[in-house]
C-alpha cells in the first residue's frame, strides 16, 4: 500500500457528500479526480471552482480535477470512494470495473441496503468487483456535508476487513477537523449508516406531527435497539451500534435540521404525500429505499423491528402516522432487558 501522502485518489460522486470530502482531501493537499454525473456539475466545478448544484457557497480546492469521464477518475488510483446514492452503487461500480488497478482500494461513504439484494454498498462493491473483496472498506459516521465543508469539528469511523486497510484510511482521511476511527465491524459500521436514515423519517414524523421531546428520545432508544438487533442476527460487533456510526450518527440525523431523511419524515407528519416531497427534492433521502429493504429482510430472517416496519407502511401502504404512532405505543408490553446481549 502507498504511503498516505503520496495518495492517488479518485473520488465516484460530486453530490454534496463526495464534493466536501473532495474538498476537504484537496484541502488537505491531495491532487484528486472527482467524477460527476451532471455535466452542470462539472461545468460549475470547472469554471466557478464551486458545485452549485449540491454544495453551494462553497469554495474548492485548486487540487480538484472534475470529469464526466468515470474511467479517467477510477483509472490507476490507489483509493477509489464511492459516494453515489446507493441506488446507483451497482450500476456505476460496474462501470468503473474496467479501468480499476488490482490494487487499488475501495472505499464506499455511502449509507443504503440494496432493495433487491438486502446488500450493504461494500457487499455490492465486493459482488460487482470481485477481484477487490478484500480491500473494500466504509467511511461513515456523524457527518453533515454542510458542516465538514465549513470545516467543523467531525469525527467518523473507517472499517475494513483488514485493519492495515483501515489504519490507512484514517491516515488519509484525517484532518485536525475531520477525525478517524478505525474498525474492523464492516457490516455493523454500514448497518448503523444505513438504518438510521429510516428511524430518522420516523423522527422527523414525531417531530411534524408535533408530539414532542420525549417521543424523540424514545423513538431514538428504541430505534437504536432495532438496529442492534437486526446487526446482532447479520454477525456484527455490539459494541459498533454504540459507536460513531451507530448511536452517534442515529442522534445526527433524528435531530438535526440538516437531515434530508429527517426533513422527509416532518413534511409526512405535516400531512404531504410522499410522492410530493420526493419530486421537490434534487438530493436524496436514503431512508426512503431502505426502508423497504429493510422492511423486506427483516421479515425474511425474523428480527423484530416495529419501529422500521412502521415506516414502511406510513410510506408505501397509506398508513396514517397518527395511527402508525398509536399502534407502536400499544404492542404488547416487554422488558427492555430482553434486548439485552
Ligand atoms: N450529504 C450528506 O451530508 C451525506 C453525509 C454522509 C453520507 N451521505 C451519503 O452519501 C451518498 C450520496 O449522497 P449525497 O448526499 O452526496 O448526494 P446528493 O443528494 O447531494 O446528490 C445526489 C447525487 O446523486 C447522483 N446521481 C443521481 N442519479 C444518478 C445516476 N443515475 N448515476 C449516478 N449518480 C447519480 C447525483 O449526481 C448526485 O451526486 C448517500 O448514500 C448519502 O446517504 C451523505
Ligand atoms: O441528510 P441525511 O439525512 O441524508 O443525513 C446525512 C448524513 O448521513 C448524516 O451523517
Amino acid at each position: 500500500m502507498n504511503d498516505a501522502e503520496n495518495v492517488k485518489i479518485g473520488i465516484v460522486g460530486a453530490g454534496s457528500w463526495g464534493t466536501a470530502i473532495a474538498g476537504m482531501l484537496g484541502e488537505k493537499g491531495y491532487k484528486l479526480d472527482l467524477w460527476a454525473w451532471e455535466p452542470e456539475v462539472c461545468a460549475s466545478i470547472t469554471e466557478k471552482r464551486e458545485n452549485d448544484l449540491f454544495l453551494p457557497g462553497v469554495r474548492l480546492s485548486e487540487n480538484i480535477r472534475v470529469s464526466n469521464d468515470l474511467d479517467s477518475v477510477t483509472g490507476g488510483k490507489d483509493l477509489v470512494v464511492f459516494v453515489v446514492p446507493s441506488h446507483v452503487m451497482r450500476e456505476v461500480a460496474a462501470r468503473a470495473a474496467q479501468s480499476l488497478a488490482a490494487d487499488t482500494v475501495l472505499v464506499s461513504a455511502a449509507k443504503g441496503i440494496e432493495n433487491k439484494t438486502h446488500l450493504t454498498m461494500t457487499g455490492v462493491l465486493a459482488e460487482v468487483l470481485p477481484e477487490h473483496k478484500d480491500r473494500v472498506a466504509v467511511v461513515s459516521g456523524p457527518s453533515f456535508a454542510a458542516e465538514v465543508a465549513r470545516g467543523l469539528p467531525t469525527v467518523v469511523a473507517a472499517a475494513a476487513p483488514d485493519p492495515e486497510v483501515a489504519a490507512f484510511l484514517q491516515q488519509v482521511f484525517s484532518t485536525p477537523f475531520f477525525r478517524v476511527y478505525t474498525n474492523t465491524d464492516v457490516m455493523g459500521v454500514q448497518l448503523g449508516g444505513a438504518v438510521k436514515n429510516v428511524i430518522a423519517i420516523a423522527s422527523g414524523i414525531v417531530d411534524g406531527l408535533e408530539l414532542g421531546l420525549n417521543s424523540r428520545a424514545a423513538l431514538i432508544t428504541r430505534g437504536l435497539t432495532e438496529i442492534r438487533r437486526l446487526g446482532l442476527k447479520l454477525g456484527a460487533n455490539a459494541h459498533t451500534f454504540a459507536g460513531l456510526s451507530g448511536v452517534g450518527d442515529l442522534v445526527l440525523t433524528c435531530t438535526g435540521a440538516l437531515s434530508r431523511n429527517h426533513t422527509v419524515g416532518k413534511m409526512i407528519g405535516q400531512g404531504k404525500s410522499l410522492d410530493e416531497i420526493l419530486s421537490s427534492m434534487s438530493m436524496v433521502a436514503e431512508g426512503v429505499r431502505t426502508a423497504r429493504s429493510v422492511y423486506n429482510l427483516s421479515n425474511k430472517i425474523n428480527v423484530e423491528m416495529p419501529i422500521a416496519h412502521s415506516v414502511y407502511q406510513v410510506l408505501y401502504e397509506s398508513l396514517k402516522p397518527g395511527e402508525a404512532v398509536y399502534q407502536l405505543m400499544t404492542r404488547t408490553l416487554k422488558s427492555e432487558l430482553e434486548d439485552v446481549e
